[in-house]
């Protein structure tokens, strides 16, 4: 669902990412690992075409992401760190208009049901600007699931959420599994990791330092996934 060949994003003299040769197969749920300024966002940028490679390429749910950008885009759901809602739209609209940005006209029903999953119900009529963070990041996640794609992108889509919405984030990622997304979150919770991940890619100075299932790291290292994560991972 997701294949990179030698994926490359320099900045001037600072190579971001490095060469990726990852394969990313339908339904699975990866976790993206990796130090603060690693390559994770400078990768899901890519995948998301919202960044254009140095070198190398790849295919997201079998679009190239250089010869065809736009059935990248058809077929992927991006939820970026800063969020992207239109400060001053009340919810339920930015969301219907979200959906119709994809050719769907979903009937009211659905995006109630987004809205209730999310939290959001009672927050319908206001703009994201009169949200709390919190309550502005649900939005964000709505906003990315809204249009129901075969592969999600999203960037530490837990930070700064309540334990509950938090909770509520890995029903629905778990939900996600079951109907076949493919999906891959960068995160900096390990925990988080290991209980939702099938797989994690720890990612660090540009290049991708482990790949497995979190089970198989931890006895790599004999110990637990963030002994592991010390252990494959540079101080920065
Ligand atoms: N627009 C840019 N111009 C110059 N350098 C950049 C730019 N965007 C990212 N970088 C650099 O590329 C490297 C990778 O950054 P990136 O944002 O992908 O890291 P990250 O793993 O997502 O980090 P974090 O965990 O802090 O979000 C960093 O050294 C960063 O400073």
């Amino acid at each position: 669902m997701i294949v990179t060949r030698g994926l490359s994003r320099s900045f001037g003299r600072v190579e971001a990412v490095r060469g990726l040769d990852v394969e990313i197969g339908a339904g699975e749920i990866v976790g993206f690992l990796g130090p603060n300024g690693a390559g994770k966002t400078t990768t899901l940028r890519m995948l998301a075409t919202l960044l254009r490679p140095t070198d190398g390429t790849a295919t997201v749910a079998g679009h190239d992401l250089l010869a065809d950008p736009r059935g990248v885009r058809r077929a992927i759901g991006y939820v970026r760190q800063g969020g992207s809602a239109d400060p001053t739209r009340p919810v339920r609209e930015e969301l219907e208009l979200q959906a119709s940005l994809y050719g769907l006209r979903p009937p009211r029903e659905h995006v109630a049901r987004v809205c209730e999953a999310f939290g959001l119900t009672g927050l319908a009529d206001r703009p994201p600007a009169a949200l709390s963070g919190g309550q502005r990041r649900r939005l964000d996640l709505a906003l990315g699931l809204i249009h129901r794609p075969r592969v999600l992108f999203l960037d530490e889509p837990t930070t700064g959420l309540d334990p509950r919405t938090r909770a509520a984030l890995w029903d629905h990622v778990r939900r996600l599994r079951e109907e076949g997304t493919t999906v891959l979150v960068s995160t900096h919770y390990l925990e988080e990791a290991e209980a939702l991940y099938d797989r994690v890619l720890i990612i660090d100075g540009g290049a991708i330092v482990a790949d497995g299932p979190p089970s198989a790291l931890k006895s790599r290292a004999g110990g637990t996934l963030g002994d592991a994560y010390l252990a494959l991972t540079a101080d920065a």
